[in-house]
């Protein structure tokens, strides 16, 4: 069993982007400029935004950070995204997910100019990826291609079940792992909370990415052994253990899972941390305007 370290992989990553950063500087006279929206006071999400943030420091970017309480009108709301989407020294714009329930997330997510959506959220960037055009793609999975690049994991020709079908995980993942490309070239499953037989199909998984948000769903009889195990889970639970009053566990019963996997993600420390490197990698390609 090998550990795919996000904290490992995720400086490296962003030492090149520090670099690249500063070139961009010297040539251009401006830095990457991220602006993230945040409403509301979840806990998960502060956390979130303010890693997003601290890491656009560190790699020589500029952050804004816009918050508002859960009271905020969704034309506020609006009108923020379109005063942003006008604003020629921002190149990436997004807002942090969950939004309170009087707002569509829909609508504030077509409101942000393509160009700018560094989520890779808006439907002209998924309907760009699935014809293969440039695009930018979701943080996540963009995050989980970077894992796999950096351990050169050829995933050509293996059998991938996805768990979970969410818009900004399962879906894009899917498509992504069976595209034409490395990683990719795969076999896809996606299978989800209706999904008969779900053992069974994970079973078959050369490599599993699990992201259903259930603690300890992944057991060890759902793993042949010697299969990839990406696990995408971030469950927040209070706890008396940590400093913070907050334990994170993933999707997949790790002590068990990981004697028979051979690669897994840890949580912390693995997808959470390359995340914020694919968003990081979307706002200074924005910046160079590489895609659009
Ligand atoms: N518009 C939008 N874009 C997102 O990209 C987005 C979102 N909404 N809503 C919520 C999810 C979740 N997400 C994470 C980012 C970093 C970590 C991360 O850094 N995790 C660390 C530890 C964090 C901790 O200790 O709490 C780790 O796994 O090691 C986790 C989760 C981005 N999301």
């Amino acid at each position: 069993m090998q550990l795919l370290d996000g904290k490992y992989v995720s400086e490296k990553v962003k030492v090149e982007i520090a670099e690249e950063a500063a070139q961009f500087l010297a040539e251009t006279g401006r830095q990457p400029h991220l602006v993230a929206i945040l409403v509301g006071n979840d806990g998960g999400s502060e956390t979130y935004v303010a890693s997003k943030m601290k890491n656009c420091e560190k790699v020589g970017f500029i952050s804004s950070l816009y918050r508002y309480d859960n009271s905020v009108t969704e034309a506020e709301l609006l009108e923020k995204v379109r005063e942003i989407n006008a604003d020629a020294d921002v190149d990436g714009l997004i807002v942090q997910l969950p939004l309170p329930k009087h707002i569509d997330p829909e609508k504030v997510t077509e409101a942000i100019d393509p160009k700018k959506d560094v989520d890779g959220f808006h439907p002209i960037n998924l309907g760009r990826m699935m014809r293969n055009l440039p695009c930018y793609i979701p943080a996540t999975p963009y995050g989980i291609l970077l894992m796999l690049q950096a351990y050169h994991i050829d995933t050509t020709g293996m059998h991938c079940v996805v768990v979970g079908r969410s818009n900004i995980v399962g879906s894009p993942m899917s498509v992504l792992m069976a595209r034409n490309a490395n990683p990719g070239n795969c076999t896809v499953t996606l299978t989800h909370s209706k999904t008969k037989d779900l053992k069974e199909q994970v079973l078959q998984a050369d490599i599993i990415i699990a992201a259903i948000g259930k603690k300890n769903f992944i057991t060890a009889d759902m793993v042949k052994p010697g299969a990839i195990v990406i696990d995408v889970g971030i469950n927040r639970e209070t706890s008396t253990e940590t400093k913070s009053g907050f334990k994170l566990y993933g999707d997949v019963d790790f002590e068990n899972v990981a004697p028979k996997s051979s690669y897994i993600t840890p949580v912390p420390g693995g997808v959470g941390l390359m995340t914020i490197v694919g968003l990081l990698k979307n706002t200074l390609a924005s910046a160079r305007k590489e895609i659009y």
